[in-house]
Order: structure tokens, then C-alpha cells, then sequence
């Protein structure tokens, strides 16, 4: 299979976005039952509750028109001098009618709050299916572009899918009034609902024809409208703003801004122009139907075929009917676009990762015994087609340090990656204590490892739950967090900070405070020594620290870390050199391993490298 078709699926239900056809609206709606199934789950109650009030809600027009044309009859009735006791009637029957208007307005209300609240609650519910899904996919998943879109599609619409559960909710509802206004109205003359139904079926296939163009516009925009929302961020963030301003980049990101979105607008903008004017056609044309067949009631009413009541019972019901009608059909082109989309929700969860937890996997080895072999190792990016490691053949033994030396791009990153399998190798095999690394318990092996990555995160937190990242279920263990400050030479900035632990770190909240790289990098390093791993791996985070104390945190490390196995990556010899071994990687390949002196006395890469930075300092 092809690198970028990896994580490319067949569409459920096979629909091409660009040219649907009502079938394939008709098959998207095979989505709705799963659907429905997550809004059971969201709340159960709400559901049922929503269901019974709509259930009742959908007789009450037929019951209030039927209730006006005995009102209208006994009136005539009355004003005929007709000798009955129908006063009495008629005042009740007005009481009926404006009983049955009360109770639609408490419907009415009622199904708004409760929509709104399962609304709410299933953006939420989904938002956090979303981020669960994520969480177990794979990092390289993550680094394709057509996963990337799908996941973007799926999480976009979670407004979206609030809209279509009330949409659906309402359809369902609509359809009985029509079907009890139907049975009203075929008890008086059934070809009234056929004038119906010719005057609102043009203005439903004007309404297919647009939703499936502008489905396919947007769809199709995806990767622009990322690309959008990434220059808007360049153009107006924190983190960008420092650039922007000394590159004056402003008016380079305005021009692509404004370049993409005129492009937008002028493909909207045809879209919806033609939509209004073939809209206002048929919505004549839909006005044209109900006024013959007004025109027939009126004429059959002068003949005397019905009788007053009736004449308005009947317009009523077709007035409704047709509002009724119209609208479920203009319902069921965006239902059934809101279903397409669920389908790239849907894919989204049919996405599986295949680095998993294996069903009587092992613990991770306490302690370890010979540590972590490679064998032939060899790994290459999803989107690339360079080894980013190959033949890699080295064991990292138990309690040792190696250092891992190489010039920008050699594969360090990469090695320590697959270590923690974040990745897997591509060919080759990794073992710990003999056994692959694929048969030990994921989460195991990740807890027993402390990584800090060169690309580690400033979360916009306080300055304790920063350190507590790194071993999350300890976030309320403050004297750990404190200890693990100690260790990483973080503590004293602590104490320089306003609100100590307890500071808001990053500028992106109220009373944060920004740190210098280098502070950041201590604040990170904390949380490698959060919990009792077996294996301790930084990668280059010290970069940003200054000579001495990159010295101090290196020379704390190894003696805190003792006994423990650990990998570091550094530029700098001087941190290198304290590593028991060194591994020189070059094009992803191992070039020399040995111990500083080993090395020199080589006087192979690592002593050219080594001179060159000594040469530096002469
Ligand atoms: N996510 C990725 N997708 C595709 N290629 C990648 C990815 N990450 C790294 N690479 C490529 O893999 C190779 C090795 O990268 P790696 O990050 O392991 O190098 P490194 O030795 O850690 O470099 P540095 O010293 O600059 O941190 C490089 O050619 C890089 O371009």
C-alpha cells in the first residue's frame, strides 16, 4: 500500500463527496441509528422524555384545528337562532381550545430546555469520545495529512451534530403531525394532499441540488480552511507575535489570508446567490398550490358540500400541512448532509492504532537484567521516504548511560522514539531482557520510562501542575512535586515567583508568568524525576540552560539516576563525556560506540567532533 493511502478508507457507504445523488442522501441516513444510539447513551432520561413530549406535542395541532371547526360550526349554529342549549358547548370548547394552547406552549418550552441540555451534553459527550479515540492512535497517524483532515472534520462538527440531534428530534415529530393532519384531511378530500405534494416537491429538489453543492465546496475546502486557521493564529497569537514583528511578516500573512478567503467568499457567494433566487421560485410556486386548492375548499364550501367549520378546518390543515411538508423535506436535505458528515465522524472512530496493549502482555522487568538490545533496527517515517535508523545493532544494558551523539538529523530523536514506542520499528526488533519490546504491557513500559523530549510542552498551568505532568496521579502530592523541583534545580525559581507553586505559568491566562527557555526547560526536567522509572531518557532539554547549569543538572542526574539505566542527548561534550558510553549515529546509522577515551583513542567521528567543539573554546 501506498505511503499516503495508509490511513485512507473506504467512505462508509461509499458516498463521493462531490456529486450526490438522493440515493446516496438516502444510504447517509443509515447513519442516523448509530446516531440516535449516542444520544441514548448521552442521557437516556433526556431522551425518553424528549420523545414522549414530542409524541404528544404532534397531536395538538390536529386536535386544536378539529376543536376550532366545532367552535366555527356552533357559532353558525347560534347565529342561525337554531333553538339548542349550544352556549353551554361553546364555552366549553373554547375552554378546550385554549387549554390545548396552553398546554402547546409548555411543550414548546419544555422541548427547547431539554433539547438544549441533551444538546449541550452531547457535545460534551462526543467531544470527550473524540479526545479519548485520539489518545490511543498512533503518533504517526497524527503526522498524516488525510487522518489529520478527518480528525479535524470530526471535531468541527461537533456544533454541528448538536444541531442535527434537535434537527432529527424534530423531524420525527413533524412527520406525525403531518401523517395525523394527513388522516384529517383524506377523511375530507384526498386530493388535496396530492396538489400538495406536486407544490412543494420542485422547492425540495432545488433544496437537494444546493445542499449537495455546497456539501461538496466545503468538504472540499478542508485542507484550505486548516491551512486558514493556522495563518489566523500566525497572524494573531502570543507565540507568533515576537516573529511576526521582527521578520515583519504581517503583510505576507495578510496577503495569503486575504487571497484564501476572497476565495471562499467568491465560491460561497455564487452558491448562495443561486440558491436565494431558485428558492424564491419555488416558494411561489409552493404559494400557487395551497391558493387552488383554497379556491377548490371555497367553491365546494359555496355549494354547500362543507360546511363553515369544515372550511376552515380544512384550509388550516393544508396550510399547516404545507409548512409542515415544506419544512420536513428542507429538513431532510441538511439531515441527511449533517449524516454524510457523521460519516467522517464515523471513520474517524474506525481508525485503529496498531501499536495496542496485547491481550496477557508482561510487566516491565523489575529490575531489569540485560537491558534493551537492537536488532538490525531500522525505522522510516510514514511521509518519508529516508531511514530515519538503520541497522542499528547495540545494547543499552542495564544501569548504564549512554549518550547519544550525532549531528542535526542524524536519528537520535528517532532511536529514543522507538525505545518508548511511540513508534515501531519498521524492520528489525527491539528487546528488553530478551523478549520483544511488542510483548511487554504498553502502559507498563511507558510508566516505567521518564522521557523528557527537546519539543516538551509549556502547558499553560501552574508552575506544580507542570511538574506533575510527569506522573499525572500524583498531582496532588505536593511534596513530590517539590522534591522533584529540588532535583531539577527548579525550586529556587519557584521561590523567586510570585505565587510559588502555585504560579500560572505562560502568558495565555490571567496573573501568568512567562519563563526564560532555559527556566522552562528546568520546570520540564522536574517532571522526569516525578516517578521511579527504570529508564530515564532526555532528550536534549538542556539546551536552552547555560553552561554551568546544564553541567549541574547533568552531574545531579547521574548521581540521582544511579544504578538506572539512562539515555541522553546532548551537543554538548562536556555532558556527553560523563555518559558511561557514547553512541555516534550518523544518517541514522551507528558509526562508533565506546566510552569518551575509547572514543578519542579512536580518533574517529566523536574525536572530530570532540576537537571541533574544544577548537571552539580555545
Ligand atoms: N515526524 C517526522 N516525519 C518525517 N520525518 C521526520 C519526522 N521526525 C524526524 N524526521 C526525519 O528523520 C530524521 C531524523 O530525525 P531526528 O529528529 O531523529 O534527528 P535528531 O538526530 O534527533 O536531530 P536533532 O539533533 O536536530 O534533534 C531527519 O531527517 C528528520 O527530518
Amino acid at each position: 500500500m501506498s505511503e499516503k493511502s495508509r490511513f485512507e478508507k473506504k467512505p462508509r457507504n461509499s458516498i463521493s463527496a462531490d456529486n450526490l445523488t438522493f440515493r446516496q442522501r438516502l444510504s447517509a441516513l443509515s447513519n442516523l441509528p448509530g446516531f440516535l444510539k449516542l444520544v441514548w447513551q448521552t442521557n437516556p432520561g433526556m431522551t425518553l422524555a424528549s420523545g414522549i413530549l414530542r409524541l404528544i406535542r404532534s397531536a395538538l395541532p390536529l386536535a386544536m384545528l378539529y376543536v376550532g371547526k366545532l367552535i366555527i360550526d356552533e357559532v353558525v349554529e347560534i347565529s342561525k337562532g337554531t333553538p339548542t342549549n349550544s352556549h353551554d358547548d361553546l364555552w366549553i370548547l373554547v375552554g378546550i381550545e385554549f387549554g390545548l394552547a396552553i398546554i402547546t406552549d409548555v411543550l414548546n418550552r419544555a422541548i427547547t430546555l431539554i433539547d438544549s441540555l441533551l444538546g449541550d451534553l452531547f457535545s460534551n459527550f462526543t467531544s470527550v469520545q473524540i479526545m479519548d479515540h485520539a489518545a490511543t492512535l498512533d503518533l504517526d497517524q497524527f503526522e498524516d495529512s488525510v487522518f489529520y483532515d478527518k480528525m479535524e472534520r470530526a471535531r468541527q462538527q461537533t456544533i454541528g451534530r448538536t444541531m442535527l440531534l434537535s434537527q432529527v428530534m424534530s423531524q420525527i415529530q413533524d412527520i406525525i403531525t403531518m401523517l395525523f393532519l394527513a388522516g384529517g384531511l383524506i377523511a375530507f378530500n384526498p386530493w388535496l394532499i396530492l396538489l400538495l405534494f406536486v407544490a412543494i416537491i420542485p422547492s425540495f429538489l432545488g433544496e437537494s441540488h444546493f445542499n449537495d453543492k455546497s456539501y461538496a465546496l466545503t468538504r472540499g475546502q478542508t485542507p484550505e480552511r486548516r491551512e486558514l486557521d493556522y495563518i489566523r493564529f500566525l497572524g494573531a497569537s502570543d507565540e507568533t507575535a515576537k516573529e511576526v514583528k521582527i521578520f515583519n511578516l504581517s503583510g505576507f500573512i495578510t496577503d495569503r489570508f486575504k487571497t484564501l478567503s476572497g476565495k471562499f467568499y467568491k465560491d460561497n457567494k455564487k452558491l448562495v446567490v443561486g440558491r436565494a433566487g431558485w428558492g424564491a421560485f419555488f416558494s411561489v410556486l409552493g404559494s400557487a398550490g395551497y391558493y387552488l386548492a383554497y379556491v377548490i375548499i371555497i367553491l365546494r364550501t359555496i355549494e354547500g358540500k362543507v360546511s363553515i367549520g369544515e372550511l376552515t378546518f380544512l384550509a388550516g390543515s393544508f396550510r399547516q400541512m404545507r409548512g409542515l411538508l415544506e419544512s420536513i423535506l428542507t429538513r431532510f436535505t441538511s439531515i441527511s448532509q449533517g449524516a454524510i458528515y457523521l460519516n467522517d465522524f464515523f471513520e474517524f472512530f474506525e481508525i485503529k492504532p496498531r501499536i495496542v496493549p496485547v491481550l496477557g502482555s508482561l510487566p516491565f522487568p523489575v529490575p531489569m537484567k540485560t537491558g534493551f538490545a537492537f536488532e538490525n533496527v531500522g525505522f522510516r517515517y510514514v511521509n518519508s521516504d529516508r531511514w530515519a535508523n538503520r541497522y542499528l545493532n547495540f545494547t543499552l544494558h542495564a544501569g548504564e548511560k549512554l549518550a547519544l551523539v550525532g549531528e542535526n538529523g542524524a536519528g537520535k530523536s528517532t532511536l529514543v522514539k522507538l525505545l518508548a514506542r511511540l513508534y515501531d520499528p519498521t524492520e528489525g526488533r527491539i528487546l528488553l531482557d530478551g523478549i520483544d519490546l511488542k510483548q511487554y504491557d504498553l502502559f507498563d513500559l511507558r510508566k516505567n520510562m521518564g522521557i523528557i523530549f527537546q519539543d516538551f510542552l509549556k502547558y499553560q498551568m501552574t508552575f506544580a501542575q507542570n511538574i506533575a505532568t510527569g506522573n499525572i496521579v500524583e498531582k496532588d502530592n505536593r511534596s513530590l512535586i517539590e522534591i522533584a523541583a529540588q532535583k531539577s534545580l527548579a525550586d529556587l525559581l519557584a521561590k523567586r515567583l510570585p505565587d510559588h507553586y502555585d504560579q500560572m505559568l505562560g502568558k495565555r491566562f490571567a496573573d501568568g508568568v512567562e519563563l526564560s527557555g532555559g527556566e522552562w526547560q528546568k520546570v520540564a526536567l522536574a517532571r522526569a524525576y516525578m516517578k521511579d522509572t527504570q529508564l530515564m531518557i532526555l532528550d536534549e532539554p538542556t539546551a536552552a540552560l547555560d553552561a554551568r547549569a546544564e553541567y549541574e543538572v547533568f552531574e545531579r542526574f547521574a548521581e540521582l539516576t544511579k544504578g538506572k539505566s539512562a539515555v541522553l542527548i546532548s551537543h554538548r561534550f562536556s555532558t556527553v563525556r560523563m555518559a558511561d558510553r557514547i553512541l555516534v549515529l550518523d544518517k541514522g546509522e551507528l558509526v562508533e560506540i565506546g566510552s569518551h577515551e575509547e572514543l578519542l583513542d579512536r580518533k574517529g567521528r566523536y574525536a572530530e567532533l570532540f576537537n571541533l567543539q574544544a577548537m571552539g573554546y580555545r
